[in-house]
């Protein structure tokens, strides 16, 4: 099976990622293009819930709860933070966009009752991290010191000819406190959006070695191994990574071969 999910051109469900399709047992993903007053309507059921919404502007009803023209963002690509919605397990949820939006549903299995909320662009944190051609922008959607029962939500600009995710990391081992073990999905956009980037995920005994040529939209999935993105130059790449496992903490270990890099 291929890491790479192909997005769909057309219609409202660009591409999707069960624990079912992926065969593994923790993230789930979707991403959503929505015409004006176009509605994604959904139960929560057994897992926890992050909206996050990319671009435009939706109203978002959770149990209860409503949280109306939420959201903003033109592009992934405008330099600011998203807003987003906790929601727990066992709730009805509607998302409708009040213009055209894309918005992802991020989920995982989850067994507390905590109330849902609003995550505003204001609380999460906006870093630069690497040098050179290993700058790029990151921000915390729903860090580990944000209350959730597994899912970890961040966002990630690569500029063009830039590389991340790199030196090459993996948290694919309950080996705390070196390294946890998470799945992860890669929700790739490309600006402009005919613009390819390329993501290997690998082991160490490469009994898993996959190149992908990433186009806008598509997903990547990596259940394990190593996991860095290359962007060539002229396009600046996006990402959407939701990560989740048995413990909620991302602790990750660099390739020993290239871990040389963070003191060059
Ligand atoms: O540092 C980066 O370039 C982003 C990565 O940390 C990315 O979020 C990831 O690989 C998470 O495991």
């Amino acid at each position: 099976m291929s890491l790479l999910v192909k997005a769909s051109k057309a219609g409202r469900q660009i591409v999707e990622v069960t624990p079912e399709s992926a065969g593994w047992t923790h993230v789930g993903f979707a991403a959503h293009r929505l015409a004006p007053g176009e509605a994604v309507e959904l139960d929560t059921g057994a897992r926890e819930l992050c909206i996050v919404v990319l671009s435009g502007t939706v109203t978002v009803m959770a149990g209860d709860q409503v949280w109306q023209d939420i959201g903003g963002r033109s592009s992934v690509f405008e330099e600011r933070a998203p807003y987003a919605v906790y929601v727990p397990l066992e709730t009805r949820v509607s998302v409708t966009a009040s213009g055209s939006a894309e918005v992802a549903l991020c989920s995982a299995p989850a067994t507390t009752h905590r109330p849902a909320r609003l995550i505003e662009p204001s609380s999460m944190a906006r870093s630069v991290r690497g040098k050179g051609a290993n700058t790029r922008y990151v921000c915390d959607i729903l860090p580990q010191t944000a209350e959730a029962d597994g899912l970890l939500v961040v966002e990630v600009v690569t500029p063009g000819g830039h590389s991340s995710s790199y030196p090459p990391h993996k948290h694919d081992s309950d080996n705390l406190p070196e390294e946890s073990s998470l799945e992860e999905t890669y929700y790739h956009r490309l600006n402009p959006e005919q613009g390819f980037a390329f993501q290997r995920v690998y082991t160490d005994d490469r009994s898993l070695d996959e190149a992908l040529a990433v186009e806008n939209h598509d997903v990547v999935m990596v259940p394990r191994g190593y996991h860095p993105v290359t962007v060539p130059y002229g396009y600046d790449g996006y990402y959407l990574n939701v990560m989740a496992g048995p413990k909620r903490i991302w602790q990750f270990k660099n390739d020993p071969a290239h871990d040389w890099l963070m003191s060059k």
